[in-house]
Parts: structure tokens; C-alpha cells; sequence
């Protein structure tokens, strides 16, 4: 079974993909690592990340890279959200992705095209999402957690900001796939909205085993 999992900055995205993972014992790729990876690779070369040479050239990192703590840098997400406007970039990661998406007995992704772009026949697709006054807040406590004292206002704006490039892009923008359930976590606690996940997981696997029954 694939499950595709999209959906903005901070949205939860990710913490219920992890717990889907765990619930239905499949492997998890959280894809938007695969993007900040190139973005800390290209200031460690002091490239450039808005030419597409230059992010192209830092798609080919360590892998260790993928297990450096720069990466969870707010600084590293807005500089993937600049290289992954790139459409050479996100061909360079494509297959790597498809790999992870078609491994026997499936596993669940998360990102921003998961379910429109990098697994369109997945069996289970969510878009979470959250208001952008929520994702801050949640974005910011999580921030100061780890000893950042990064205003709520600067959050919510580089918040905002991050959406604007992720959904305006030509190149495989944010967007629902048509066939997504939406799972608005604004006013959900993590267990009810993993609860939700899982029924909706459930109807769309349903549903489409009655469609393959005929
Ligand atoms: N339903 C929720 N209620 C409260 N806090 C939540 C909820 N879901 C997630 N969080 C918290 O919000 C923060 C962001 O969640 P998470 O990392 O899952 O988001 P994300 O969409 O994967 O973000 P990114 O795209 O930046 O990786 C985390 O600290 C997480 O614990
Ligand atoms: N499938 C994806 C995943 C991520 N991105 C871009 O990377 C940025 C960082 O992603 P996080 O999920 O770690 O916050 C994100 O803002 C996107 O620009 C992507 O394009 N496609």
C-alpha cells in the first residue's frame, strides 16, 4: 500500500505520516529532507540557490548530509524552498522518490507532490492542512524548544512566504491532488487527527478495492 501524505509548512503533515508509517508497519520518506539536503549542499559550496546550475550540482550530496541537525534550520527550509522551484532539481530527486513510493508491500511518503507528481496511483491520499496562524505557532514553539528566540511574527511571515513559493511554482506547485482527502488539523490534538488519518486511510483503500471488485 502507498499512502501519499501533502500539504504546507507546519501543517502536521509529517508527524502523521510517521504515526501512519508506525501503524501500518510500512517504511516512511520524508521527501522534504531530500530537498533540504541540496539547500544545505549548496551553501556548504557557497552556490547560489536561485540558479538552477548551481542547485543542480548540489543534488549530488553525501548521504550523511541527510542526518546533519542544519537540516532541521528554518535558514535550510526557506533556501529548499528556492531549489526546489527548480525543475531540474526536482528531476534529479524524481527517481529516487518513485524507488522509495514502488518498493514491494508500499510505503508512505510526505511532501508537497507526493500524490499529484511522484505517486499519482497511490492508494491512500491526505493533504493536511492548518491555518497559517496555527502553523506558526506550532512552527514557533517548536523552534523555541530548540533555543531559538525567532519572533512569532518573523515565523508567521517566512510561513506565508514559504506558501506563496511552494504553490505558485510552475514546476509541480503545492496543490491537492484531486482525489485527496483533506485532514484540517488546525483544531485537532496529534492522537485525534492520527484517528482521522487512519479513517481516512481506511475509506479510500476500501473504496477502492470495491472499484477494482467492479
Ligand atoms: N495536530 C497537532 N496539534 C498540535 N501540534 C501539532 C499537531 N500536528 C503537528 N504538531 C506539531 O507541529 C509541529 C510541525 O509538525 P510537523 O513537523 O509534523 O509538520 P510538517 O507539515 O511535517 O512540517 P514541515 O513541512 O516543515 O516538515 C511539530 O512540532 C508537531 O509536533
Ligand atoms: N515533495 C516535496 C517536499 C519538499 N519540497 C520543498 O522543500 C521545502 C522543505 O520541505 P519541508 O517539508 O521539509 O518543510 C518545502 O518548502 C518545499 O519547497 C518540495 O518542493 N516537494
Amino acid at each position: 500500500m502507498i499512502i501519499a501524505v501533502d500539504g504546507p509548512a507546519a501543517s502536521g503533515k509529517g508527524t502523521i505520516a510517521r504515526a501512519l508509517a508506525s501503524h501500518y508497519r510500512l517504511p516512511y520518506l520524508d521527501t522534504g529532507l531530500l530537498y533540504r539536503a541540496v539547500a544545505a549542499n549548496v551553501a556548504r559550496h557557497d552556490l547560489d540557490p536561485a540558479i538552477e546550475a548551481d542547485a543542480v550540482a548540489a543534488c549530488d550530496f553525501d548521504e550523511a548530509l541527510l542526518d546533519d541537525p542544519i537540516l532541521r534550520d528554518d535558514e535550510t527550509g526557506k533556501r529548499a524552498s528556492i531549489v526546489s522551484a527548480h525543475p531540474l532539481v526536482r528531476a534529479a530527486l524524481f527517481h529516487r522518490q518513485r524507488r522509495f513510493a514502488n518498493q514491494p508491500g508500499g510505503a508512505v511518503l510526505d511532501g508537497r507532490d507526493i500524490g499529484t507528481v511522484i505517486a499519482p496511483e497511490a492508494d491512500a491520499k491526505l493533504f493536511v492542512k492548518a491555518t497559517p496562524t496555527i502553523r506558526a505557532r506550532r512552527r514557533h514553539s517548536e523552534l523555541r524548544d530548540r533555543g531559538s528566540n525567532v519572533s512569532m511574527d518573523k515565523v508567521l511571515a517566512d510561513i506565508r512566504a514559504r506558501d506563496q513559493r511552494d504553490s505558485m511554482r510552475s514546476s509541480a506547485p503545492l496543490v491537492a491532488a484531486n482525489d485527496a482527502a483533506l485532514l484540517d488539523t488546525s483544531f485537532l490534538s496529534i492522537e485525534a487527527a492520527l484517528k482521522r488519518a487512519i479513517e481516512l486511510v481506511e475509506r479510500q483503500v476500501k473504496l477502492k478495492a470495491e472499484r477494482a471488485r467492479g
